[in-house]
Parts: C-alpha cells; sequence; structure tokens
C-alpha cells in the first residue's frame, strides 16, 4: 500500500509558488516568461514558451481568470467540459488544467474530485477566488423587461436566493461566460446572464445589479493540475499535502486512524472529508498511477484528506505508511505550496 512513494513516477517534489494577491498581478505580468515567474529554478529550454491552461467556458469565465491568477502569463485555452479541461492536458494541448473543487457555499464539487481521482494529473498549485456574481443584459434592456437567467449551475445555486426574489425563471448553461455569449449572439432581450463584471467589459453588456450571491462571503477554491511533477520544483516555504484514502469498510475507524495518525504527529488537516458513494453513480473510482500500468479501484467510501507538510517530511512519511498499514488505497494527489490569499473578482 505504499506504491506511491515507491513510484518510479514519484509525484513528490513539485511545487508552483503561489499567485500574488490581486495587486501584485501586474508586476508578474511584466516578467519575461510564465515558468520564470512562477519559478526561477526552471531550465531554460523550458521556459521559452507561454504556458497553455486549459480551463472549462468561455473566455471570461471565473476558471479563466484562476487560471490566470496562477500564471499570469499563461494563454488560456477553453474547452467545453472538465473532462475535456483534463484530456487537453493529458494530450499535450495544454500544460496545466484548471478545476474548481470547492466553495464556501456548496462545499466540495464531487464531481470534479472523482475526476482528480478517476485521471493521472497532479496538484501543482491551489487558488482561492472570492466571487462576486453580477447581474448582466444586452445594452439598454431594464430589470423590469426581464423574464429568466441562465448561468452555470454553480452561480444559480449561489444566487437562489436572490433569483426567487427577483421573479425570474432560471435555466442551467455550462459556465458562467457562455451565459454571455448565448445572450450575445441571439440578441436576447428578455433574459440576463449571472457572470462577472469582467465578462461584462469582454463582450461588452450592461451590468444591471452587483453582488447577486445570497452570502456575502463566497470563495471558490481552484486547483492547478499538471502531468509534469518537474513544474515549480523548489525549496518550498509552506506546504500542503492531498491525499485520497479509499476503503472498503468501517469508515468511522478509518477515520478515526487517519486523524490519530496525524495529530499524534503535530500535523494539521486543512480538510478532511467523508465521500461515501451513491446509489446513483455507484462506486467511487480511484485510478492508480503507481503500478506501472494504470488500473482503476474502486470504492464504496473516499476519504479526502488536505494536510500541511511536504511528503519529503519524514514524519508526514511515517504517518502515511501508519496509513497504509490499513487495509486501504491511498494515492497521493499532490504535494503544493499553500496559497492563503484569496484573490479578488468583481
Ligand atoms: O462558469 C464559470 O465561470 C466557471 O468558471 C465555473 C464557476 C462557476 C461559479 C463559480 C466558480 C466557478
Amino acid at each position: 500500500m505504499l506504491n506511491h512513494l515507491f513510484s518510479t513516477k514519484n509525484r513528490t517534489g513539485f511545487q508552483v509558488p503561489s499567485a500574488l494577491p490581486l495587486k501584485n498581478l501586474q508586476k508578474r505580468r511584466r516578467s519575461p516568461t510564465i515558468l520564470n515567474s512562477l519559478n526561477g529554478s526552471v531550465r531554460k529550454e523550458e521556459v521559452s514558451r507561454r504556458l497553455r491552461v486549459a480551463y472549462q467556458g468561455a473566455p471570461g469565465a471565473y476558471s479563466e481568470f484562476a487560471a490566470k491568477t496562477a500564471c499570469p502569463e499563461s494563454i488560456t485555452v477553453p474547452c467545453r467540459a472538465f473532462t475535456n479541461v483534463i484530456s487537453a492536458v493529458e494530450t499535450g494541448r495544454a500544460d496545466l488544467a484548471v478545476l474548481p473543487v470547492e466553495s464556501t457555499m456548496e462545499g466540495t464539487a464531487v464531481r470534479n474530485y472523482d475526476l482528480l481521482l478517476q485521471r493521472d494529473l497532479c496538484i501543482v498549485q491551489e487558488v482561492s477566488l472570492f466571487v462576486h456574481y453580477c447581474l448582466l443584459a444586452m445594452p439598454g434592456v431594464t430589470k423590469g423587461e426581464l423574464k429568466r437567467v441562465i448561468s452555470h449551475p454553480m452561480a444559480l445555486a449561489h444566487c437562489g436566493r436572490t433569483l426567487a426574489q427577483l421573479g425570474l425563471d432560471h435555466e442551467a448553461v455550462e459556465d458562467t461566460a457562455g451565459a454571455v455569449e448565448l445572450l450575445l449572439s441571439n440578441r436576447m432581450l428578455d433574459t440576463a446572464a449571472i457572470a462577472s463584471s469582467r465578462a461584462a467589459v469582454l463582450y461588452g453588456l450592461d451590468v444591471l445589479a452587483h453582488g447577486l450571491q445570497d452570502e456575502s462571503w463566497n470563495v471558490t477554491r481552484f486547483l492547478i493540475l499538471s502531468r509534469d511533477p518537474r513544474i515549480g520544483r523548489k525549496k518550498r516555504v509552506r506546504v500542503k499535502t492531498s491525499m485520497a484514502v479509499g476503503h472498503h469498510s468501517g469508515t468511522l475507524s478509518v477515520l478515526l486512524k487517519v486523524l490519530s495518525t496525524f495529530s499524534s504527529r503535530n500535523i494539521s488537516l486543512t480538510k478532511l472529508e467523508v465521500n461515501p458513494s451513491s446509489k446513483n453513480n455507484g462506486p467511487i473510482k480511484i485510478l492508480d498511477v503507481d503500478g506501472g500500468a494504470s488500473v482503476v479501484k474502486e470504492f464504496p467510501c473516499v476519504l479526502y484528506v488536505d494536510f500541511e507538510g511536504s511528503i519529503d517530511d519524514q514524519k508526514v512519511k511515517d504517518a502515511i505508511a501508519e496509513i497504509s498499514e490499513l487495509p486501504v488505497f491511498v494515492r497521493i494527489l499532490g504535494c503544493y505550496s499553500a496559497d492563503p490569499n484569496i484573490y479578488g473578482l468583481q
């Protein structure tokens, strides 16, 4: 059960320095190459082209902003669905992928976490964005003329109470910026989109209202994924590790063991979530990436665990070894610099 520690494709040791808070982004944009600005230790030939970062949605989507926050000089690659985002990196069409995985209002985006477990990419960075929703309409359209609102399902969920107050029907589309594109291309005069004010500027729409989210504190955490564990290898400042623990029975005893293993070593957990399989979706699949040929393993329950510390730290190695003695499967999803910043986007 210690495959991840002895893998030829060892997942340890990659790190991308955190993106800077919004006020510092301009400075970073001026730096000569993205990998340089991410990490000075990457070899010269690797910095000669700009990183391509795949995200789900159209230009102006929140995920694109997360990509630009993590890699200010990158070329962003829009993709239709999250699975296409991952495939873009797997096939070499992009270098990195952006995946929203949790929000303060909705908790873990289980489907995206499932994708992370099923595919062979590793986490190299995290970005948390403050998400502020606006009501966008075609130029000249007033609130009174609106009959419905379209947006990404997460945006609609985050604005549920406000939408009920406005008395507008709503319909889910692929992403927030895609909703704006749809308005524009069909010249929809009775429909508004929920999206960012950045999308309004990009597409030339009017902002009819700001701050539509039901809770004023609305932060989404995005993960930056890569195939290449060398990205950002550098001396670490504050490092975090994410892992998944799949097991077949005794969730409570596995949970207690995980808790005591980390607490006895004074390792702080930043996330601990029990994810049982559902009748609708069947067992949770985890790709075992360490055994040469990749094998998919199935579990009725998986724990998502994020903790402070590097997989190179002896006490972390000991903790993982102890957990791996249980009848569980452990997959290290990434070891990356912890970014406590919350970046702004209106
Ligand atoms: O639709 C978008 O703009 C996205 O990037 C997905 C999303 C939607 C709402 C909050 C965060 C991410």
